[in-house]
């Protein structure tokens, strides 16, 4: 059903107008690097943002999908990331924990605002052995593993199929570089 009509813009539609947005500056002297596998790249762009003081870099939105097939998002801390894929963890009894295992299809987000880059991963969903698990939970903090049960944390990885990387520019000449998987490994492509 369409939304009502109104003539004039409201004044929080006005404010937001006037937000600044892509106020960061591309790293300097970094020229965007294609290498044949995602990975490398990713890696050399989160240790790129946190060179360059964004905070809590390794922090995402992680979208999944709820029973009803209704996507669901929220902030997760990434644990790792190599050749097996971006891994997160959190509690069995968690939403997310019962959407992954209905659906082990997600996606994630990362946006590091000070260098004016994105990056997009999406793919399937694969559960860690349980001694992975067990160790990223004997690996937190004494308050974090604080009445947690060791079968009761869980240890993900995503399998990418596709991950694009946005390198923003502040007159919008943006540059998109996407990794998709094929049988062959990744294809590239550059989109504006
Ligand atoms: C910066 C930040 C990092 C977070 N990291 C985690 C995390 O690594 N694991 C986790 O279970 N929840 C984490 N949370 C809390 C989740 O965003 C979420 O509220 C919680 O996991 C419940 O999500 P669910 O109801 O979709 O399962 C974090 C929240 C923030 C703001």
């Amino acid at each position: 059903m369409p939304t009502e009509q109104r003539s004039r813009p409201s004044e929080m539609s006005a404010w937001l107008r006037v937000q600044p947005s892509l106020t960061g500056a591309v790293p300097p002297g970094e020229a965007v690097e294609r290498p044949d596998d995602p990975v490398p790249l990713f890696r050399k762009w989160i240790t790129t943002a946190a060179a360059t003081g964004v905070p809590e870099p390794h922090a995402m939105t992680l979208a999944t999908l709820d029973l009803d097939g209704i996507p669901d998002a929220r902030t997760l801390i990434l644990k790792d990331v190599d050749e097996r894929g971006w891994a997160f963890a959190s509690s069995r009894s968690s939403r997310k924990a019962a959407q992954l295992d209905a659906h082990p299809v997600a996606a994630l987000n990362f946006w590091w605002q000070p260098v004016l880059r994105a990056v997009r991963v999406r793919g399937r969903i694969q559960e860690a052995s349980v001694e992975e698990s067990a160790a990223d939970l004997a690996a937190r903090s004494a308050e974090a593993r604080a009445g947690v049960a060791p079968g009761e944390w869980v240890l993900w990885r995503l399998l990418a199929t596709r991950v694009e990387f946005w390198q923003g520019a502040p007159d919008r000449h943006h540059t998109r570089i996407v990794y998709d998987r094929t049988d062959a490994g990744w294809s590239i492509e550059e989109q504006a």
